[in-house]
């Protein structure tokens, strides 16, 4: 019998399912068992992504929890938003382990998540269960947790670049500004106007401002490591390119503080956190720095004139922002070293 530990994959034929089977195939612990499908049930999983012939053999399961249970003892849900809030409940009763990836776990508030995302709310006694799986800031609770909601792509690049200064009381929370930025693999591989390549080539544009779906995330996380109500500006957008998002982050500091203090706050904060790279004075990442790798790499510029701090944070989307933080979070649940599997080094150029 295999003394691994057996992973199922729901929405495995999307991006977010696809980058989870490329972590999980060189995960030493772990066997994929069931690449899922709610549409698709019964073709090779590589009918699809032709680059994983010869490496998946699999055909896809159809969602059938029964057999989720027998095939499997952890489960990713990667699927649309208003998937998991009815499936994860069923896979948590059976005894299962869950990683959700979607936003369906994430707002404590059940009316908070209607009003942003437009679905019906799970069932607040699930949504309790829920460890808000930011790998870097509440790790301590994913330990031993059965039930993780792994945060929101630009919510994970922002958030590790405010928690150190907004918990250390430096940062004036009425003033955050957040600028954001994605490529395209963000909305996922269904096809849409914006994935359209004679829209977006040669494109750059903002999008969803003031009624992006992440804001009421990254407000919530702000406000619990803040101790106080936090309300931020956050406007989303769309680059050229596959994978990366790159947050710009402006904030006013409460008193006067060197550069130097507030990057040696940041290293203390992330310190033996492998993950987080601080870049020294005078430098900031590039979404390139990061590709196709578990990084989020964070540059700190202080302007004397203005007191404000501007923050650039880059994660890949959907390493960091998804499958590779979930893979992240299984590691914590399960008590491994939290970089299992996702110690390689980025892709570049
Ligand atoms: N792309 C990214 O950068 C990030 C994505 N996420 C989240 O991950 C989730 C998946 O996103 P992504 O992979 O990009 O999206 P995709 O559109 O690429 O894939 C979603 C997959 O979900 C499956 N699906 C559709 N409807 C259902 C259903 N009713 N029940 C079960 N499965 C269904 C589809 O496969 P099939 O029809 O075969 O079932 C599809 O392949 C989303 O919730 C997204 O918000 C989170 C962070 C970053
Ligand atoms: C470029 C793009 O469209 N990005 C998506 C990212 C959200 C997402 O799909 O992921 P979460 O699960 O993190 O919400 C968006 O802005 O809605």
């Amino acid at each position: 019998m295999s003394m691994k530990l057996r992973a199922a994959i729901i929405g495995a034929t999307g991006y977010g399912g696809v980058e989870l089977i490329r972590l999980l195939l060189t995960h030493p612990h772990v066997e994929i068992t069931s690449v899922i499908s709610s549409s698709n049930a019964g073709a090779p999983l590589a009918d699809g992504y032709p680059h994983l012939n010869q490496i998946v053999l699999d055909k896809l399961d159809a969602i059938d929890v029964e057999l989720i249970k027998q095939k499997s003892d952890v489960v990713f849900l990667a699927a649309p938003h208003g998937v998991a809030s009815g499936l994860a409940p069923q896979l948590i009763d059976v005894g299962l382990k869950v990683i959700d990836v979607s936003g369906d776990f994430r707002l404590q508030s059940g009316e908070t998540y209607e009003r942003w995302y437009k679905h019906k709310p799970a069932d607040p006694a699930y949504l309790a269960k829920a460890i808000y799986g930011l790998a870097e800031v509440f790790g301590e609770e994913v330990k031993g947790s059965t039930f993780i909601s792994n945060p929101g792509c630009y919510p994970t690049a922002t958030l590790l670049g405010l928690v150190p200064i907004v918990k250390q009381g430096w940062a004036d929370t009425s003033s955050i500004i957040v600028d954001a930025k994605s490529g395209v693999s963000g909305a996922g591989r269904g096809l849409g106007l914006t994935a359209h390549f004679s829209e977006m080539n040669e494109n750059f544009l903002a999008y969803k401002v003031n009624k992006h779906q992440h804001t009421p995330e990254i407000e919530q996380v702000l406000g619990r490591v803040a101790g106080e109500e936090v309300v931020i500006t956050f406007t989303t957008h769309l680059v050229p390119m596959t994978r990366g998002i790159l947050s710009t982050i402006y904030v006013n500091l409460k008193q006067k503080h060197t550069e130097d203090e507030i990057i040696d706050l940041y290293r203390q904060y992330y310190e033996g956190r492998r993950f987080v790279r601080i870049r020294e004075k005078g430098k900031w990442p590039a979404t390139k720095e990061v590709w196709g790798s578990n990084y989020c790499d964070i540059g700190l510029s202080l302007d004397e004139r203005t007191g404000r701090l501007t923050i650039i944070s880059v994660i890949d989307n959907i390493v960091k922002g998804a499958g590779g933080q979930a893979v992240q979070n299984l590691n914590l649940m399960m008590g491994w070293d939290e970089a299992t599997g996702l110690a390689f080094t980025p892709v570049y150029p």
